[in-house]
This record gives structure tokens, sequence and C-alpha cells, in this order.
């Protein structure tokens, strides 16, 4: 990803704002924080995305027109033992070292002072150590507990964004909340918080309670997710940001207001275009060419896209289960294997698989652009692990049904919201996650076939309308600017 050294004089004749965007160390969460830094310079203000050499090496490209005014500043991840070298998002690593991962991250509190530091000197200092201009705001994700006495010491307001579900904070709570209403039992994780005064889907399946149990107690950096996500309740964390709608997420925002006690936000869905720039991705690159023309042979809405996200724990067994359920179904498919750990796709897969399924499933080992498979006229329902950021190009983008296989932190509370709108089916788990390839097989023909498939592709459809509205999902971006003015 390519940027200017310097943001030159902003578009609008509005005082322009400097942001500084620092995402997570995952492309679930850097995709759409580069989303956001691209529609606030759009709007001309001066942003600095900032990451970890690697990482802004493999996101896609800012769009020339926006190049003057987005900036990357890079930050070297300091070495952690245990840490694969090279290591720098969540798809570098196996689920079970992303602590490691967290623990490196927490060592950038020191080079990110310093950029902050260098750019509070101003003047014609070197430009490259530090910003051309203070920054108004820090927009940073849950992970940097330590960004907030940075930011306090420099008098710099914090925004939290979250580019997941306002369900997943509304399930999660207030660390007050939490203390009146401890879960202590994995049953106690199953249901609904008894902070949500209304009836819910915020309901976890067994396997899925137990990822979340763990949030709350320290990982491998010493740390919990939830003390990380919990700093938002600092006075300098003056806003929370959801990349969502309340037409994705009714009645949620004003629950999340007054459960923090401060605002809680839509950005917006925050829809990438059409066809993504090309670019990199999690890994190595898959280049569409050699999808495209399979998908071109392909009848309209034939084919379900099969990609289960960046970091997903998905196991070896997993995949065999899956492919044997995608073969028994007899639908076509094309399917991005991202393979835990990085192991050879191939090595994964069912003996003679791809021989027997050969016309009418294609297996894309490693990346593949997603956005632009799914922007896809033959391309007809979605299996997905629910990520959000999958969620919400698949079906308010572009109006995709869903077969759905969720894993862990938020996906689940999205499959069972996405159940009961109506747009998807879960594919039946049992207390492990373990699943079976008959279940995975029907739930694909019920998507797919029938008048029942058919009713889901067209509420999908009707939500990608209604919630998808590009035009009212970009007036969240300038409602969120006024709130950037107001409270900096
Ligand atoms: C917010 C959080 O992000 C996490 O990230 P994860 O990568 O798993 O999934 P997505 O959010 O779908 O994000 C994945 C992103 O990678 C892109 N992609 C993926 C595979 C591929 O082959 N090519 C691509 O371009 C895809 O288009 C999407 O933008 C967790 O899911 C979590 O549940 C979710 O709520």
């Amino acid at each position: 990803m390519a940027g200017s050294r310097d943001a030159s004089s902003p578009a609008s004749s509005s005082p322009s704002l400097h942001v500084v965007v620092f995402p997570w160390l995952a492309f679930g969460h850097m995709i759409p924080f580069l989303e956001l830094s691209k529609r606030l310079a759009r709007r001309g203000h001066a942003v600095t995305f900032v990451s970890t050499p690697r990482n802004t090496a493999r996101l896609s490209a800012v769009p020339p027109e926006l190049s003057a005014r987005v900036r990357v500043a890079t930050l070297e991840l300091p070495a952690v033992e245990g840490l694969p070298a090279g290591a720098e998002s969540t798809a570098d690593v196996p689920p079970e070292k992303v602590g490691l991962l967290k623990a490196a991250f927490d060592g950038l509190a020191a080079p990110f002072a310093s950029l902050v530091a260098a750019g509070r000197r101003g003047g014609a200092g070197e430009a490259a150590d530090g910003f051309e201009r203070k920054p108004d705001w820090i927009i940073l994700d849950f992970a940097q507990s330590w960004v907030f006495p940075i930011a306090e010491e420099h008098k710099i307001a914090c925004a939290m964004f979250l580019i997941l579900p306002a369900a997943l904070l509304a399930y999660l709570g207030t660390k007050q909340a939490n203390e009146a209403c401890p879960r202590r039992t994995t049953e106690d994780y199953m249901a609904p918080p008894p902070w949500v005064p209304f009836p819910s889907t915020l309901t976890y399946r067994r396997h899925e309670a137990e990822a979340i149990a763990a949030g709350f107690r320290p990982n491998a950096s010493g740390v919990s997710d939830m003390d990380r996500l919990w700093q938002l309740h600092r006075p300098s964390c003056r806003l929370v940001i959801h990349r969502s709608s309340p037409e994705a997420e009714p009645r949620l925002f004003p629950l999340l207001t007054d459960l923090f006690a401060k605002p809680v936000v839509p950005a917006g869905l925050l829809l990438p275009g059409d066809a993504a720039p090309p670019g990199g991705g999690g890994g190595h690159h898959q280049p569409l060419e050699a999808v495209a023309r399979w998908l071109d042979e392909q009848p309209r809405r034939s084919v379900v896209y099969v990609a289960l996200g960046s970091e997903a724990p998905v196991t070896a067994g997993d995949i065999r289960e899956l492919a044997a359920g995608l073969e028994l179904s007899g639908a076509r498919f094309l399917w991005a294997l991202c393979a835990p750990g990085g192991e050879p796709a191939a090595a994964l897969l069912p003996g003679g698989f791809e021989r027997r399924v050969a016309g009418r499933g294609v297996v894309a080992a490693g990346w593949v652009p997603q956005v632009r498979v799914l922007a896809h006229a033959a391309v007809g329902a979605f299996l997905t692990h629910c990520g959000w950021g999958s969620t919400v190009e698949s079906l308010f983008g572009f109006g995709h049904p869903l077969v759905m296989l969720p894993f862990v932190a938020d996906q689940g509370l999205i499959a069972r919201a996405m159940a009961a709108r109506g747009v998807g089916v879960e594919v039946p788990r049992d207390d492990d996650g373990s699943f079976r390839r008959d279940d995975v097989a029907a739930a694909v023909r019920r998507v797919v076939a029938g008048e029942e498939g058919e009713e889901m592709a067209r509420r999908a459809r009707e939500l990608r309308e209604v919630v998808g509205d590009r035009v009212r999902q970009e007036r969240y971006v300038d409602e969120l600017l006024e709130l950037l003015h107001r409270y900096k």
C-alpha cells in the first residue's frame, strides 16, 4: 500500500482534521480501517495509517486520487520468542500463537510514542519521523491499551473503532456489568446477557462460548482481550465507533450509548467498491485471472463461494469434512482455501477430491481477492465463517445468501442474527464444534436449491437494497465526521 509522505491541502474548505488510524494486526481489521481511511481522505482530511512494513505491503493500494492525503507510517515489530520470524498478522501465525503477536504488538508502544512526540515538535523536522502536524484524533482498535497514556500526555482525542458488529459489544457488556453479573460457567457464556432488556439472538453454542470465555482470561501477552477492550471506559476514549449501521443492527446503538455512558456510533458498513483494486491480501495473492476464467464459464448465480476468513481456527479435520460435504452436495463451488499454519492446501484435501469434483468445483489455494469474486455474476451463495467483514461484503454488499460455519469471536452471533433474518442456514455443530459432511451437504442444498433457497436469495437481495444502500451508508461517515469535529 503506497501513501504520500505529506498531506496536501484538503479539498474542502472546512477545517481539515489529521486523523491517525491504527488497526490491530489482522486483515479482518486492517481492511475496514483502510476503508474508513479512504472515506476520511475523500472528504478532505489527512490520514496517517499506522501498521507494520509487511502488512502495509500486502494491503490493497490507496487509490491514486487519495494518495496525497493518506500517509503510511510503518513501525517495526520487535522480535518475541516463539513468534515465527516475519509474522506480522494473525494470518501469519496459528491461532495458538496470536497471544505472542499481541505481545510483539505491545512492543510498539515506544516507537508509537516517538512518532507522536516527533510530530509534536513539528517544524521542518524530518516528516518521516513524525507527523506533519499534531494529530487531532487517534482512531485505534481494541488491542492498543497502551496508546491511551500516550494520547493523554499529548492531549490527543481517541476513538475506539470496532470493526466487529455492535452485537458483540452488547453481548460483552461493560466492565462494571460483568463485575456485577460475572459469567462463571460455559452455560453462562451461552446465554443472552442480562443487560440487554429485549429479546435477542445474542447466544452462543458451547464451542463458541468456550472461545469467548478465553477472551476474559490473560493470554500469552499477559493481558486479556477484555482488559484491552475495556480501556474504552477511559475518559480519553471519547467515542466508540462500529463498522455497522442501525439498519444492519436495530436497537443496539442507543442501548450501547446508554450502557457505556458515551457515544457508541455507526461508521456505516464501509462497503468496498464493486471490484476491489488489485492488491495483496493475507498471504500469497491468488491472481483473479486464474479464477475468473472458470467463473466466466459458470451459469449465473450457480456457484457457492467458500472462504473462512484469515484467522479462523480451522483444523485439518474440518477441511477434510468440509471438502466431503461440498462433494456430497453436488453444488458448483469455488473454495479459497487458506490452510491453517500455511500447510499446502492439496495435502489437506481427501485423496482424489479435486479429480472427482473437476468441472464443478475449484480450490484456489491461498488468498483470493474476495470482493471481486463476490461481485462476479456466477456467484450465488457464500459458505462462510461469518466473519463480520465477509458478512458485510457478501450479504449487504452483494446480496448473497449464506451457508454459515461460525468458529470464534462474533461469528456465532452473526450466524444467529442472519438465520433470524432468513438469509442463511447454519451447519449443525457438536459441543466440540465438529460438524459432519452430510450436514454441510444438506445446508448447501437448502441454500442453493428449491423454494427455501429462492426465498433466502430474495431476502438477501432485499437486505442489500435496504441495508446496503450506499448513499445512506456514506452519510454515516459524514455524521461521524461531525462528531470528530465536535469532540476533538
Ligand atoms: C472483524 C473480525 O475479523 C476477523 O477476521 P477474519 O479474517 O476471520 O474475517 P473477516 O472479518 O471476514 O475479514 C476477512 C477479510 O479478508 C478478505 N479476504 C479473505 C480471504 C481471502 O481469500 N481473500 C480476501 O480478500 C475478505 O474480503 C475480508 O475483507 C474474524 O473473522 C472476526 O470474526 C471478525 O468479526
